[in-house]
């Protein structure tokens, strides 16, 4: 083995290459490329460890840089100044390698160079030992074989690389004394040499320790490098995971940001509503109000004029009670103070009569005297003067009473005109009294003829009017678009073709489309429904509409309407405001039952408002503390195709104003159950339930019908994905529910009668059972948003809602009873 070998060697054993030594970036670069120098330096000596990848390295550069062994195997040899053989000292110091080389001397001792180029270039450094010239050692004394053969002897595979036995016949052809020259040159060149190799051994050994050392400093680095390399990883992991954290933590941020921007814009949402519905309501109340009042007044007027017209009767009947016994009064008084005037008259004259003949006596008596006592004529014509101031005083009081009794008899006479005139009158008006009662009792036959007359048309009106019910089917789909609001300013493009005429289209343009020429495209979808209800629309003009339905309740008939839209379409402004469709349809079915009470009906009503929420029921008339722990259960009498609700408030609606009552119960307890990210009423389905049974006590006719007006939750498809916990649940139940009154409605328009229809798939179609199908009529009004933004959902909306309108249903039963 050569020195640069084992050089080689002890590097390898010695230290591992530095494997993956990253090149780092900070300011330690410079050391790691000193290393590189002083590891391509050693390189250079050593050459690179097989399979060993060594990069350069920062190690510090040995103090001289002498050439290698193998450089110098390179060179031709030199004798002087200083032995520079390139051959082992093995090959050079073996016995049997010098015996061979003595034989080869004088051929290869010849300091030609080519040929010792050539040898000593060889491979084998044994074959240069021969002719390397020896130096006289210090002493001049042979060095002992033995100690250059132990040297030998380690490395003695190498050498031998002339046959012994040639050697050994050259030997024998030499002279004695140049052999003896030639044995001591030999061996001074070979002391030389084992200097020269001692000398070299030492400056390899000394490399080898500065290489070793240079090692150790690598290692050091090493390790260094590997704990910089550890603590980078380490925090680069920690890094990564502070990376990730802040990753999560922004997700977080995010989501939390998303929701309370959601729940804001609820809030804002809910907010805008209830102030416009407080608005609506006040608004609502004040017209009510003032309808009311008017309504109280003219009421009152009419009251009054009755009152009055009753009290003038009363009157007018008491005034001529009075009159005639006034008249009677009078003409008894006249008749009195006629006997007592002619009494008086009477008396008047006999005493008159008497005075005067008393006079007369008494005048003959005078004269009688006066002739008989002349004397005392003076005095009798003196009393004869008197007399005759008194005569003609009872003169002038004749003359009164005279005036007297002719002014009585004027009275008397314009007394008994005025009894005549009296008495003619009542004639007239007893006459007329009695063309009146006649007229009347004509009037009275009249109209209960009529009467009767207007029964049987009302009982052929019922019927007609329910053929015509049933002719336009039993399920029928009506769509409304609302207007939109102020704040709400991008639209969606929805026309209404057919406005001006039937009103029964709707056309929706749909997203645009971009083909792979890159053509942007966009569709119109029409959609034709039993009416369709523009924005301009009122909830008064969409009552016209369905209150022929309600009116079929009152006939006996299970009605169902309901509100079908994703969330702020309209659901609950059709269904449930102040002026919608539940305060309108119980308005008209009071007005009706008091109509039909001439009629012989009298109903009797009940209202019940429940929600189905999670697939639970709730009663919405109970307390909002029981709201989502009380249990209600719906029972069902499939003999006579009824529903119950057990633990359900029942409310009699005794008046109109109960139904806004209901109303502002059920809405207070769903505002106390709902949550900040949850709207109740958008995420529940609300059912008001009227039950309304009347009797007819002149035919013996008994119905009973079933109104429900239903607000369903919002239809919108929520993503699952997004929606967690709560808010998960209730998304799958709306989404059950909704799904389950599609296929009900397919199953029944589809099915054979007497087949299954699923209604026990969900709450709301098991609590709707007797009202969707065969034994009612049923309306659903689609709802739809006008916002480009709600554009997706709309067009599924109206999907669904022509699904349905392609059903038909089979025809509604009456539910009416004849009395025995
Ligand atoms: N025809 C209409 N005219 C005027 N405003 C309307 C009309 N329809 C709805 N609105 C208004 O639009 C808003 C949303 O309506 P509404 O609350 O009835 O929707 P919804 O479908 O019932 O929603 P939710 O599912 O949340 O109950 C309300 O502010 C309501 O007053």
């Amino acid at each position: 083995m050569d020195t640069a070998t084992e050089n080689q060697g002890t590097i390898r054993s010695g230290i591992k290459p530095p494997t993956k030594i990253q090149k780092p970036s900070s300011p330690t670069r410079g050391g790691l490329n000193e290393l590189t120098d002083a590891a391509t330096n050693s390189r250079g000596v050593m050459g690179p460890p097989p399979g060993a990848k060594h990069k350069p390295s920062a190690l510090p550069e040995p103090a001289s840089k002498r050439p290698t062994l193998v450089d110098r195997a390179g060179e031709p040899y030199a004798p002087k100044p200083a032995p520079q053989s390139s051959r082992p000292i093995n090959a050079a110091v073996k016995p049997t390698t010098i015996k061979g080389a003595r034989g080869n001397f004088n051929s290869m001792s010849r300091p030609t160079g080519p040929n010792t180029s050539r040898h000593a270039s060889a491979s084998s450094f044994s074959g240069s030992v021969g002719y390397g010239s020896r130096l006289p050692g210090n002493n001049g004394t042979i060095r002992p074989r033995s100690a250059i053969g132990g040297l030998n002897r380690s490395k003695s595979q190498h050498g031998g690389s002339r046959p012994a036995s040639s050697m050994t016949e050259h030997e024998e052809d030499e002279k004695p004394e140049r052999k003896v020259f030639d044995t001591e040159s030999r061996m001074e060149t070979m002391e030389r040499e084992f200097a020269a190799f001692k000398q070299r051994l030492e400056g390899e050994t000394s490399q080898a320790s500065d290489l070793k050392e240079t090692i150790k400093m690598l290692q050091t680095r090493v390790t260094e490098l590997e704990t910089i390399r550890t603590q980078v990883m380490a925090l680069n992991e920690e890094l990564k995971s502070d990376l990730k954290d802040a990753k999560n933590y922004m997700s977080t941020a995010n989501a939390e940001l998303e929701a309370t921007r959601r729940n804001h814009t609820f809030e804002v949402d809910d907010l805008r509503r209830k102030h416009r519905t407080e608005v609506d309501d006040l608004q609502d109340r004040y017209r009510k109000n003032t309808d009311r009042t008017r309504k109280e007044n003219d009421e009152a007027a009419e009251k009054v004029r009755k009152e009055f017209e009753t009290q003038i009767d009363k009157l007018l009947k008491m005034n001529s009670e009075e009159l005639a016994e006034t008249e009677k009064k009078l003409k008894s008084e006249l008749e009195e103070e006629r006997s007592r005037r002619s009494r008086e008259a009477l008396e008047l004259q006999t005493e008159y009569k008497l005075k005067l003949q008393n006079a007369g006596l008494e005048a003959d008596t005078k004269e009688r005297e006066t002739q008989n006592v002349r004397g005392e004529l003076t005095n009798v014509k003196a009393e004869l003067d008197r007399e005759r101031i008194l005569k003609n005083g009872l003169q002038g009081q004749l003359t009164e009473a005279t005036t007297l009794n002719l002014t009585l008899d004027a009275g008397n006479r314009a007394m008994k005109e005025k009894i005549n005139f009296l008495e003619s009158d009542s004639q007239a008006q007893s006459s007329a009294f009695n063309d009146l009662h006649r007229r009347m009792q004509e009037a009275i036959t009249a109209a209960a003829a009529a009467n009767e007359k207007l029964r049987q048309e009302e009982t052929l009106r019922r019927k007609l009017h329910n053929q015509v019910q049933e002719l336009k089917g039993n399920i029928r789909v009506m769509c409304r678009v609302r207007p939109s609001s102020a704040s709400e300013i991008e639209p969606a493009k929805i026309g209404f073709p057919d406005a001006d005429t039937d009103s029964k289209e709707v056309a929706v343009q749909g997203p645009e489309k971009q083909s792979a020429l890159g053509n942007v495209t966009t569709a119109t979808y029409s959609y034709g429904f039993d009416r369709v209800f523009g924005p301009t629309s009122q909830n008064g003009e969409v009552f016209e509409e369905i209150s022929q339905l309600v009116q079929s309740a009152l006939d006996g008939y299970n009605v169902c309407i309901f509100c079908y839209g994703q969330t702020g379409s309209g659901k609950t402004y059709t269904m449930s405001s102040d002026d919608g469709m539940i305060p309108r349809a119980t308005a008209q079915i009071y007005a009706e039952a008091r109509r039909l009470e001439e009629k012989g009906w009298r109903y009797k009503m009940e209202g019940n408002f429940v929600e189905v929420y999670n697939e639970a029921y709730n009663d919405l008339l109970g307390k909002s503390e029981d709201l989502d722990k009380k249990k209600l259960e719906v029972r069902h009498d499939t003999a006579k195709k009824q529903t119950t609700l057990e633990n359900a408030v029942s409310v009699e609606l005794d008046g109109p104003h109960r139904v806004e009552e209901i109303l502002n119960t059920a809405s207070k307890n769903r505002s106390v159950a709902a949550t900040k990210a949850n709207m109740r009423s958008s995420r529940s389905h609300s059912v008001f339930i009227l039950k309304l049974v009347g009797e007819n006590s002149i035919t013996g006719e008994r119905s009973e019908g079933t109104l429900n007006l239903v607000d369903l939750a919002g239809s919108e498809r929520l993503d699952h994905s997004k929606a967690e916990g709560a808010r998960l649940k209730e998304t799958q139940n709306i989404n059950k529910s909704l799904s389950c009154l599609g296929d009900v409605i397919n199953a029944l328009g589809s099915a054979k009668e007497g087949s299954h229809v699923p209604y026990r798939n969900s709450k709301l179609t098991y609590l709707l059972q007797y009202s969707l199908g065969g034994n009612s009529k049923t309306l659903m009004f689609v709802m739809v948003s006008p916002l480009q933004a709600h554009l997706q959902e709309t067009i599924t909306s109206l999907k669904f809602a022509t699904k349905v309108h392609n059903t038909h249903i089979g025809t509604a039963k009456k539910q009416t009873k004849t009395k025995d």
